[in-house]
C-alpha cells in the first residue's frame, strides 16, 4: 500500500506565487482521472473512478459519509498516492510532476487546521511561506486572499475568536493564496449555520469566476445551489456522472390547454405516449412521452387547433428521489450513468 505523503512537504514548492498561467475559457480538459484507485489495508476505499473535468467546471463530489470523496480529493491534491491509475493536470502526471501541479492547486481540507493562537494575518503569512511565495509577492497575495474572502475587518484578530464560518473563510483563503488554477473544497460547509452556509455559497460562486472547482459534500442542495456537474459516488465507485440540467430533465412535457386537445395530440403522437390529467381548475393537462426537440410541433399543432395554450413545460426531475434512488440501488460493476 502507498504511504500517506506528509501534509507540510506538499506544501512547500512554486516559484510563480502569483499565478501567471492565464485563465481561458470552457472546453479543454484540466482534470483527467482514469481508473483511480485505493485501497486502505484490505478495504478499497475508492475503485477504478475515471472522470474528466474542463477548465473553469463547478463539479460536485456527492456522495453519502464513507463514499471515498476525501479519499479522491486527496489523491488529486497530492497529499495520498493512488494504489492504482492516473491523474493528469492540465495534461501534466501528477506523480511525475507533483510540485509543479501542487503549485496550481488550492486545497481545503475537511476540518481544515487552522492555529487558535494565531491571527489570521499570521496563519496566511505561515501559508505564504510554505507555499513558497516570495516576501515581495507576499503582502499582495496576503491581501488578495482576504479581500476575495472578505476577511478585511478578521484580519488581525486571532482565529480563536472567530466563529465557524470565518475560520472556515480562512481555509479557503489559506488555499487561493497563490491564486490556483484549481480550487479542491472538501466539505466546505460541514458544520456551518444557514447564513454563513449562504456566505459560503457567495464564496465558492466568486471563486468559481476565475478558477476550476472541485467540491465535495454529503447534501445535495450543496450541489444544487453552486455546481453544473455532479459526481455521485457510492461505495468508492462513481455512479453518476452528469450535469444538473442533465439529470433534471428527462421528465415529461406537461400541456396546458382551454379546450380538449386528445384529438389533435393523437393525430401526432402513439397513444401510449399521451396521459390525460385530472382537472381542477377547468384547464385540460397532459403529460406526454416525447423528446424536447418534439416541443415545437406540439405547440405548433395547439395553437393552430385554437386550443387555447396555457402551458407547456418540461417536468423537473426531483434530483432528492433520484439520489436516494441511486443509493438504494444495488451497485453494478463499473457502472456509470452519463449526461
Ligand atoms: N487512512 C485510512 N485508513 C483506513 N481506512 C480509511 C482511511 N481513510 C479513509 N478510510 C475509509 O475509506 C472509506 C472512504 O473514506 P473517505 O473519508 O474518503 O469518505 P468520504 O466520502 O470523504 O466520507 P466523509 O463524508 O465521512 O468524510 C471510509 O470507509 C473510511 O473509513
Amino acid at each position: 500500500m502507498a504511504p500517506d505523503r506528509p501534509f507540510k512537504a506538499n506544501l512547500i514548492r512554486k516559484p510563480d506565487p502569483l499565478g501567471s498561467q492565464p485563465k481561458t475559457s470552457l472546453g479543454d480538459c484540466m482534470i483527467e482521472v482514469s481508473q483511480l484507485s485505493r485501497v486502505y489495508g484490505d478495504y478499497t476505499a475508492v475503485e477504478a473512478c475515471s472522470f474528466a473535468i474542463q477548465r473553469g467546471e463547478v463539479v460536485g463530489l456527492l456522495g453519502h459519509n464513507g463514499a471515498g470523496k476525501t479519499t479522491i480529493m486527496k489523491m488529486l491534491t497530492g497529499f495520498l498516492e493512488p494504489t492504482s491509475g492516473t491523474i493528469l493536470i492540465d495534461g501534466l502526471a501528477l506523480n511525475r510532476e507533483a510540485n509543479t501541479v501542487q503549485g496550481r492547486i488550492g486545497y481545503l481540507p475537511e476540518n481544515c487546521p487552522v492555529w487558535p493562537e494565531m491571527t489570521v494575518m499570521a496563519y496566511l503569512e505561515y501559508h505564504a511561506d510554505l507555499r513558497g511565495i516570495a516576501d515581495i509577492d507576499k503582502p499582495r497575495a496576503i491581501a488578495r486572499a482576504i479581500r476575495r474572502t472578505a476577511l478585511q475587518e478578521k484580519a488581525l484578530a486571532p482565529i480563536a475568536t472567530l466563529s465557524r464560518g470565518y475560520r472556515q473563510r480562512v481555509g479557503v483563503a489559506q488555499a487561493i493564496l497563490h491564486d490556483p488554477d484549481i480550487i479542491i473544497l472538501d466539505e466546505p460547509t460541514n458544520g456551518l449555520d444557514p447564513t454563513q452556509i449562504r456566505q459560503m455559497r457567495d464564496l465558492i460562486r466568486e471563486l468559481a469566476k476565475e478558477a476550476t472547482v472541485i467540491l465535495s459534500t454529503h447534501i445535495l442542495q450543496e450541489v444544487q445551489a453552486v455546481c453544473e456537474r455532479v459526481l455521485i459516488l457510492k461505495q468508492g465507485k462513481l455512479v453518476v456522472d452528469a450535469t444538473l440540467a442533465t439529470l433534471q430533465s428527462g421528465g415529461r412535457l406537461r400541456l396546458t390547454t382551454a379546450k380538449t386537445a386528445q384529438a389533435t395530440l393523437a393525430s401526432q403522437l402513439e397513444s401510449a405516449q399521451i396521459e390525460s390529467l385530472p382537472s381542477t381548475d377547468g384547464l385540460y393537462h397532459y403529460a406526454l412521452n416525447v423528446p424536447a426537440q418534439q416541443t415545437p410541433q406540439i405547440a405548433q399543432a395547439v395553437v393552430e387547433g385554437g386550443l387555447g395554450l396555457h402551458g407547456l413545460h418540461f417536468e423537473k426531475q426531483n434530483l432528492e428521489s433520484l439520489f436516494a434512488q441511486i443509493n438504494q440501488q444495488p451497485q453494478t460493476h463499473g457502472e456509470v450513468g452519463h449526461g
